[in-house]
């Protein structure tokens, strides 16, 4: 983790000068959510719901890189289409002999907001939450019986989000899971929109079949119809690079060994209730980053550790 100092925002950072004070990161924690605005405009929000992102703009605030369904449910009573919800404890569909829900609990528990810390050296503000087994509902509990706790950290930069994650085995006996992040990307216009980083990869093709490795990707590699396929690039560090109309999103990974890149296209975006508009399919691309071809073992007292970061860039 990266180990930055603690400072609290009460304290102006002139104190006992005669200099105008520094203007400071804003931070608003409400019942339901905690959103963090940089002195430059810049800001994210995340609900307490899933720790899901729900908004990240930069350029002053004048530009939304998330996409947020217009019918998304931000009121605990289902999973939030759109942003970035966390998947885990399983991806997709649980075993036949579980009770856990599609892509586990972390996406619709409430998780604590832990605090904040900010870096004046580099202008970020990092938003750190925690999702206990103490946390969650009596069901959860009964169907994933594991004692773990999960620190999800956000650092909101003037052009990139920086999101780590670190999952401790709190209790005695092994356990397996997966982790992802369901990000939705924002895109001026998927027809226009390719991705590099990909290429030489096979992949499996959820649409196709849950089991078929296809050839390598073309490069670069474009989205023409229904696309659900989890990537697993031999290098794990590896950049993938989201080329749209604006900036460009540059995506690196530490030690998450997959990637799955999905959109629904027409069709299916009609059939999902939670997706508005429904030319929404349009305007986003889920590229989602994390470790779900395989459960990651962790043994009692053990801890893992994933990040993402997400940097805009200028293209040319
Ligand atoms: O509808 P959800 O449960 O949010 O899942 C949305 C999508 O998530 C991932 O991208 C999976 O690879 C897809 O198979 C799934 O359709």
């Amino acid at each position: 983790m990266v180990d930055r100092p603690k400072k609290p925002s009460a304290l102006p950072t002139s104190a006992g000068s005669s200099m105008p004070p520094a203007p400071q990161v804003d931070i608003s924690p409400s019942s339901d959510r905690v959103t963090a605005t940089l002195p430059t405009g810049e800001s994210c929000e995340v609900l307490l719901y899933g720790a899901t992102l729900v908004s990240w703009k930069s350029e002053g605030g004048q530009r939304e890189n998330l996409w947020m369904s217009d019918a998304a449910k931000v009121d605990g009573s289902k999973a939030v289409r759109g942003g970035i919800p966390l998947v885990f404890p399983v991806f997709g569909p649980p075993p036949s002999s579980s009770h856990l829900p599609q892509h586990g609990f972390a996406r619709i528990s409430r998780w604590e907001f832990l605090g904040k810390s900010t870096s004046e050296s580099d202008s970020s503000v990092q938003l750190d939450f925690g999702l206990m087994s103490s946390n969650l509902s009596p069901e959860m509990r009964a169907a994933w019986p594991c004692e773990f706790g999960v620190i999800y950290s956000v650092t909101l930069g003037r052009r990139s989000l920086e999101t780590r994650v670190v999952v401790r085995n709190e209790g005695a006996a092994a356990w397996e899971f997966m982790w992802l992040w369901h990000t939705y990307l924002r895109v001026e216009d998927i027809h226009q929109t390719h991705l590099t980083g990909l290429s030489s990869t096979p992949y499996h093709d959820r649409v196709a079949s849950a089991h078929l490795t296809s050839e390598p990707s073309p490069t670069p590699l474009t989205i023409t119809s229904e696309t659900d396929r989890v990537y697993h690039p031999p290098d794990p560090q590896s950049t993938i690079t989201v080329h749209t109309p604006a900036p460009r999103y540059e995506i690196t990974r530490e030690n998450l060994p997959d990637v799955v890149v999905w959109n629904p296209w027409e069709e299916k975006a009609k059939g999902m209730s939670d997706f508005e508009p429904k030319d929404g399919w349009e305007n986003m691309l889920c590229v989602e980053e994390g470790s779900v071809r395989e459960g990651v073992r962790l043994e009692g007292g053990e801890a893992w550790e994933g990040g993402v970061t997400v940097r805009l860039v200028e293209e040319g």
